[in-house]
């Protein structure tokens, strides 16, 4: 449904050219979770932002690529025409609601207010169906919160309200953000548990961002890993996870509670993400690499990312499959 193919964006600032994806391609099948995991500045919003014509141009600029969306493809597409498909065909939540809330509008506005732009409906049908949607985003009392606005609900409910709006016109994909960084870890599962259920009785796939192996584990039908801008390694999750082979993703899972052997201390990635305004050479992470062998890193021409088994994908350095 989704199929982004060799995507490249950058920021030209004016301390140099910030490579921020590079060569980026993936599919996103209908009613599947794409799970993009990394470290913060890996690229994982800017892949996604690039499709929406979100990143600010200048000093952002797409270098190439497709992304195909049934057949149109949003990298090429004129703005009134992604105006049109943002919020309709593709919906967007993200870490902080209160950014994306208007603290002026009534929740009930808000929520119906893409029926309206996208839709044309008449303001009766717009707000008995945001009713309905807030009800089913699991908004208590849905009749009499909906006049009440964003700062009069907690963090939980402006993202289960974001979520209403987000989904109200039954978009083909969402994207989510960091949806549950800010929230405390229960209010979290209920916040993932909802886009689930939501997501499955629509049918909509999900690109779900997060710098948390640990939420993609437990959520997503497919991962891509990515660091320096690239996908470093991408499979069905329950593959990945069982069969990790990319130094990084090994590094990912081992700093994480849960997945690390019992008992063993966490461990820590050590460094720092590369300087993206560096023309790469070679293997980005064999600074980082300590899980292979970093020696055997190729440091004269960057990685391909090649299938190793049916759907599993890894960039092929020695030294990171070590
Ligand atoms: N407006 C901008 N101007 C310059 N550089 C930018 C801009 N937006 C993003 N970048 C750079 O692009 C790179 C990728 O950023 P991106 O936001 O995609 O990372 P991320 O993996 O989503 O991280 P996070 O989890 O922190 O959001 C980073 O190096 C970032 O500094």
């Amino acid at each position: 449904m989704l199929s982004v193919r060799n995507l490249s964006a950058s920021f030209h600032t004016r301390a140099g050219i910030v490579r921020a994806v590079r060569n980026v391609s993936f599919d996103v099948a209908p009613g599947e979770t794409l799970g993009i995991v990394g470290e913060s500045g890996s690229g994982k919003s800017v892949t996604c932002y690039s499709m929406m014509g979100l990143i600010p141009m200048p000093p952002g600029r797409i270098e190439s690529g497709s992304a195909m969306l049934n057949g149109t493809d949003l990298l090429r597409c004129p703005e009134k025409k992604l105006r049109a498909i943002r919020g309709k065909r593709i919906s967007m939540i993200f870490q902080d609601p209160m950014t994306s809330l208007n603290p002026y509008l009534t929740i009930g506005e808000q929520v119906a207010e893409p029926l309206v732009i996208h839709e044309g409906a008449g303001k009766k049908e717009a707000r008995a169906r945001a009713l309905e949607q807030l009800a089913l985003a699991g908004i208590p009392d849905a009749e009499q919160r909906m006049d009440a606005y964003p700062h009069q609900f907690s963090g939980g409910m402006r993202q289960r309200v974001m979520i209403a709006m987000a989904l109200i016109t039954r978009p083909e994909i969402l994207i989510a953000d960091e949806p549950t960084t800010a929230l405390d870890v229960t209010v979290q599962k209920q916040v993932l548990d909802l886009i689930r259920k939501l997501q499955q009785d629509m049918g909509t796939s999900v690109i779900l961002i997060t710098h948390d192996l640990g939420v993609v584990r437990q959520y997503a039908d497919r991962i891509n890993v990515m660091y320096a801008g690239r996908i470093v390694e991408s499979a069905p999750a329950k593959e990945l996870l069982e069969h990790p082979r990319h130094a990084y993703t090994r590094a990912l899972m081992k700093s994480i509670p849960g997945l690390h052997a019992k008992g063993a201390p966490l461990y820590t990635i050590p460094g720092l993400p590369p300087n993206m305004t560096q023309e790469p050479c070679g293997c980005s992470f064999r600074p980082r690499n300590t899980l292979g062998n970093p020696a055997l890193c190729l440091t004269d021409r960057e990685p391909e990312l090649v299938e190793i088994s049916p759907g599993h994908s890894v960039q092929n350095c020695p030294g990171c499959l070590a």
